[in-house]
């Protein structure tokens, strides 16, 4: 069962997103303020400021159409396209390949003035979930997720002046085919993936929470908006 140092922490955080970050938000009685909506993306935020640090919880839900659960999160968790897609990390580095879809990767962020840059270290894993709770009526084709979250390593080598930040982040996919009503072949026209972003952001020290709250509230509308847009491109059959 424990296949690397990090396999049992990995099981367990992925067992909590499967039961915890695929209820709709409210449905945990929390109370979840959506700050940004267009189209099928909607992204709630809630206030949450530990030891004076601002460490909102980010939930996004979305769905968007002919690509599969599997393509969306191959490409958030491929590191060979990283930069593709990613608009505020300076620079990363993949330290460790535990296993297959599990790497160890440092990363750089942006500097947010007036504080300090951050950097990440985490663990990042890409995984079929076999026994998927389905949301509502609709059964799934399949459900994949990404799970990254803040690690140690001794190899990190992190960047001097860097405060780390700690993440605990998880990407939930689940492609919905409709056959066609002719019965024809399922072609890509025929695929629904409903997307789960969860997003918890430890800022690791002091920063302004105006700034932070700002840039937050910028950004990951913008992240989703880009990396969606990015896999439908990638996926898109070529215009013959
Ligand atoms: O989804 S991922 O795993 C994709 C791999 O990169 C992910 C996403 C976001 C972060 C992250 C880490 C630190 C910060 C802050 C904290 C104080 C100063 C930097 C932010 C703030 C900058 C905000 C932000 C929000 C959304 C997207 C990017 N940037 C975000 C880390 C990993």
């Amino acid at each position: 069962k424990r296949r690397h140092k990090h396999s049992d922490e990995l099981e367990k955080k992925i067992q909590n997103h499967l039961t915890d970050s695929m209820k709709p938000p409210g449905a945990d009685g929390d109370i979840w303020e959506l700050f940004a909506e267009e189209g099928e993306m909607k992204i709630y935020r809630k206030e949450l400021v530990e030891d004076g640090l601002i460490c909102d919880p980010l939930k996004a839900v979305h769905s968007i159409g002919n690509v599969t659960a599997r393509e969306m999160c191959h490409y958030f968790w491929d590191t060979d396209v990283r930069m593709e897609w990613e608009g505020t990390i300076e620079s990363f580095r993949v330290i460790e390949v535990p296993e297959e879809f599990t790497t160890i990767i440092y990363q750089t962020h942006r500097r947010v003035w007036p504080s300090a840059q951050r950097d990440c270290l985490y663990l990042s894993s890409m995984v079929k979930v076999d026994n998927p709770p389905s949301v509502g009526d609709k059964i799934p084709h399949d459900t994949w997720i990404v799970c990254n979250f803040s690690v140690d390593h001794p190899e990190a080598n992190p960047v001097s002046g860097c405060v780390r930040a700690l993440i605990e982040i998880a990407l939930i996919c689940q492609t919905f085919i409709t056959p066609p009503k002719d019965g024809g072949p399922i072609t890509r026209d025929c695929l629904q993936c409903d997307i789960i972003y969860v997003a918890n952001v430890n800022p690791g020290g002091w920063a302004p929470a105006s700034v932070l709250r700002s840039i937050y509230k910028r950004e990951y509308p913008k992240f989703l908006r880009r990396f969606t847009a990015y896999v439908q491109d990638k996926t898109r059959k070529l215009d013959i």
